[in-house]
């Protein structure tokens, strides 16, 4: 294929007096993992439903491989994947019935089906109704349903929602190898470690617009944001540490003592030949400092 998997020019949804999505343009290329990251409301939904041709933009355009989404496409259906909530399964079916019904739908033989419920590790869970499923099981299951016929592009809308902390890493593990295969994955979440940990890009949403968009790394040094290295309790003399070269600022609290730098080598090399680097801790800018210096406010997912 040339060209990028998905191009979106100066998307637009309005609902009454709400830009849901507000002049949205951004390219995903072949084989990237895409992350949509923004708090809740901020259009991520809306506008992944665009890209997927469940929802008609009220502006804009949409490409997907090289073709519009709307109306209907039957030509770009069997390229694309979309993972649909949990809700939406069909009653009372067992895991393997529920993955066959959609093999069956794309012309997939039921052994194609069978190997997406091996890869996603609910092979043992497959004579269970879908009801029965916990929630982390519910999700392996979906995305093995919107992977069966193998697509070029997949969408995950939230994927580790509604999981608890080690049923998400549990789904990253998943997650992070669905494009060894030059598969395109484009995620939203509103979760900044899962946007951080999965994504080679990622664009942050906010009332409908996108605010930046970069590798998670470039978005973090272009914060400029310094470093803070935590030494442990009563180790340091504060004001001997206040008068180290290239250390801005030194605050003492009950788990350590904090300076503040933007030449962090030199700090810790410092600190070594003090020998006084056991149980340091170094604490660089996250998205979340990204986000707070986009909005001027916290995340709040
Ligand atoms: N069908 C609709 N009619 C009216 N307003 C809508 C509709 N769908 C979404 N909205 C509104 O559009 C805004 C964006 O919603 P959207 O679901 O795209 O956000 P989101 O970023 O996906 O948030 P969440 O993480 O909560 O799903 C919200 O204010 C929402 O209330």
């Amino acid at each position: 294929m040339t060209g990028p998997a998905i191009e979106v020019t100066d998307l637009v949804k309005v609902y009454g007096e709400l830009r849901a999505v507000d002049g949205v343009s951004l390219t995903v290329e072949e084989g990237e993992f895409f992350g949509i990251l923004g708090p809740n409301g901020a259009g991520k939904t809306t506008a992944l439903e665009m890209m997927e041709g469940l929802r008609r933009p009220d502006d804009g355009t949409v490409r997907v491989l090289g073709l519009p989404p709307w109306p209907r496409n039957a030509d770009l259906l069997p390229r694309i994947g979309v993972q649909l909530q949990a809700s939406s399964f069909f009653e009372r079916l067992t895991a393997r019935e529920q993955i066959h019904t959609f093999a069956d739908l794309y012309g997939v033989p039921g052994a194609q089906a069978d190997g997406w419920l091996e890869r996603v590790g609910m092979a043992d869970k497959a004579g269970d109704r879908v009801e029965d499923l916990s929630g982390g099981q519910a999700q392996r299951l979906s995305i093995a349903c919107a992977l069966v016929h193998e697509p070029e592009v997949v969408f995950l809308d939230e994927p580790t929602a509604a999981l608890d902390p080690q049923a998400r890493r549990n789904l990253w593990d998943l997650l992070s190898g669905l494009n060894d295969s030059g598969r395109t994955v484009v995620l939203t979440t509103h979760y900044m470690d899962e946007a951080e940990v999965l994504c080679d890009r990622v664009a942050i949403v906010d009332h409908g617009r996108l605010l930046r968009l970069d590798t998670p790394a470039a978005l973090v040094r272009g914060l400029d944001a310094p470093t803070r290295i935590t030494v442990g309790p009563g180790l340091l003399d504060p004001v001997r540490a206040g008068a180290l070269p290239a250390v801005d600022d030194v605050a003492v609290r009950v788990d350590g003592t904090v300076l503040t730098t933007r030449s962090p080598a030199a700090v810790l090399a410092r600190l070594a030949e003090a020998e006084q680097l056991d149980g340091v801790r170094v604490q660089t800018g996250t998205l979340e400092d990204v986000f707070l210096d986009l909005t001027g406010r916290e995340y709040r997912a």
